[in-house]
């Protein structure tokens, strides 16, 4: 049975991967000429970004068709090889399931659109007000509102992304078996892991205008979901032990996730929850400069390792992913303490109790776009929100400044392999501009330098490998009111852990309560830890992980 615990995965974005064929866009060869780089880095499995034949509005995850692969990314066969290549070095796939709604131009919506009633109740129309206007004032989570008028049946489709994204309606079980079948055949394929794209959001029952909110509460962890997850479960990935799985929660609660992936196995193996990344937010307003909140980071992430633990559930533990910005250019410091922060955050999220996910280029410390002209953003929800910021008064100096701390591009830049043109990502011209600091950050270079982040990051997961601790250790907040040190300890078979992280640039002293010098240091970023009696100094952004 595969032991998730003890895995670490790997998450590729295959359009900003590596290219193969000079066209500017990462493609599959390109993930199986790459397999090599990522066996050093000694992951157990990668979660591909969707690749299935796509209008590309968002990127793939607007499915035109589920059973094929999109031509700009190979073929089967090139999934097949990269599939058998990968077996080859012990690592298993993952494929990411867009299951909450589709492109519009699949074929299910197009006969939805000639009126087919069939298909039609794949989706969810319905009547606008008495005034004409949209069933409910719902926000589109990429800007406007959430519903698209069809004037042939005078009604509106609900789409809680881009217009080109209509909801599917789970309530109908032939939906429901439809997507059970596309699961069914990617198993066969041999696929070992599956996530599910926003899948907490496929349970709606109330269509009522939200004067508190943009909607979400009303359709956010809705009455069906458990059901409807455990059905998918029992019908399909639950009839094989190897297969891992994981569940992106969109603005969930935590009461849900205990279900969603609790150890008895009825739905997911765990859940991915976005707390923790939306404390430099507004409250649920993204578009905005706040500095984040470190307090409430430490507080988020501790009370989920804490609960989930005591409800026998299990965390995806992450800070980066396609949707978020670079970790180090957020929570560390991208120029004067590049490495030094970058290493501390790998080490203080990886210690947790969770399965760890790496972002591609997480693992060379790669920063934020640093974007300074609109034409350069390619992620539609930027471009909506470029223009809806203005559209409120913001200047645009202002707008670019909101677009370079959150864009979702941050993240999408291609990954850097080389000093040489193009970070070494394609001979041809990139889909997105690569960050011009490949010439001092990429792969070539890091691979070479025992110092390097990737050589912090192929230890950290060693560590997850050689003791037992870090998967299965019970889990102990400490410093819950320090100001800027995250740390925590791990209890597992009479053996301890702790880990203790400074989240800042500036010098700082901690009293742990107990005697340090009993402890070995399995992994720092600084070559000598200043312990004494049962005091730290921790230098900036400093981290360690001591062990007795
Ligand atoms: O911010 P939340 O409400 O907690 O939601 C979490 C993420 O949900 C969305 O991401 C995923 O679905 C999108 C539509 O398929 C897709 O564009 C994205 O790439 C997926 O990961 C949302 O777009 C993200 O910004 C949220 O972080």
């Amino acid at each position: 049975m595969a032991d998730f615990r003890k895995s670490v995965v790997y998450q590729i974005y295959p359009k900003s991967f590596y290219d193969t064929n000079g066209d500017g866009l990462g493609d599959l060869k390109g993930v199986t000429e790459k397999l090599d780089y990522i066996k050093e880095l000694g992951v157990d499995y990668i979660w591909m970004t969707p690749f299935f034949v796509s209008p590309q509005n968002d990127n793939g995850y607007d499915v035109e068709d589920y059973y094929n692969i999109d031509p700009r990314y190979g073929t089967m066969e090139d999934f097949e090889e990269l599939s058998r290549e990968a077996d080859k070095r012990g690592i298993r796939l993952m494929l990411d399931m867009v299951f909450n709604h589709t492109s519009s131009r699949h074929e299910w919506f197009r006969k939805a659109l000639e009126g087919d009633p069939k298909y039609k109740n794949y989706y969810i129309f319905k009547k606008g007000k008495e005034n004409g206007g949209p069933p409910t004032n719902w926000e589109s989570k990429f800007g406007g509102n959430a519903w698209e008028y069809v004037e042939k049946f005078d009604e509106y489709y609900l789409h809680l992304f881009d217009v080109s994204q209509p909801d599917l309606n789970w309530d109908n079980e032939e939906v429901r078996c439809e997507i059970q079948k596309v699961v069914k055949f990617w198993m066969a394929k041999g696929v070992k892991g599956f996530r599910f794209d926003v899948i907490n959001l496929i349970s709606k029952d109330k269509f009522e205008d939200d004067y508190e909110g943009d909607g979400r509460r009303f359709y956010t962890d809705g009455p069906n979901i458990h059901r409807y997850l455990q059905e998918l479960n029992e019908a399909t990935f639950g009839t094989d032990a190897e297969i891992i799985t994981v569940g992106e929660m969109s603005s969930t609660t935590m009461e849900n996730c205990y279900q969603y992936a609790n150890e008895d196995g009825k739905e997911l193996s765990m859940v991915f929850s976005f707390h923790h990344l939306k404390v430099d937010f507004m409250g649920n307003e993204k578009w905005v400069i706040v500095p984040f909140d470190f307090l409430k980071l430490k507080n988020i992430l501790f009370d989920w390792q804490t609960h989930m633990a005591e409800h026998h559930a299990w965390n995806a533990v992450f800070w980066c992913n396609h949707d978020q910005p670079r970790v180090v250019s957020r929570f560390g410091n991208e120029k004067k303490y590049w490495k030094e922060s970058a290493k501390m955050l790998a080490a203080s999220i990886h210690c947790l109790r969770g399965t760890p996910y790496i972002y591609q280029g997480e693992e060379l410390g790669m920063t934020n776009a640093g974007f300074t002209d609109i034409s350069q953003y390619k992620d539609v929800e930027s471009l909506n929100h470029f223009r809806i910021l203005q559209e409120k008064g913001l200047s645009q100096e202002n707008a670019y400044q909101i677009l370079q701390i959150h864009s979702r591009d941050n993240s999408r830049t291609p990954m850097q392999w080389t000093a040489g043109e193009n970070g070494g990502f394609t001979e041809g011209k990139p889909w997105i501009e690569v960050n011009k600091n490949c010439s001092t950050i990429n792969a070539r270079a890091e691979l070479a330098d025992d110092t390097s982040v990737f050589a912090f990051y192929k230890k950290l997961v060693q560590l997850r490998k050689d003791y037992d601790i870090i998967a299965y250790g019970t889990f102990e907040p400490k410093a819950e009111k320090n100001l800027s040190i995250f740390a925590y300890k791990r209890y597992y078979k009479g053996k301890e852990l702790l880990v203790i992280n400074n989240f800042y640039g500036i010098q700082t002293r901690w009293d742990a309560g107990e005697d340090l010098t009993a402890y070995e240091c399995l992994l720092g970023n600084y070559d000598q830890q200043d312990t004494c009696g049962t005091e730290v100094v921790l230098k900036p952004y400093e981290t360690m992980i001591l062990y007795k």
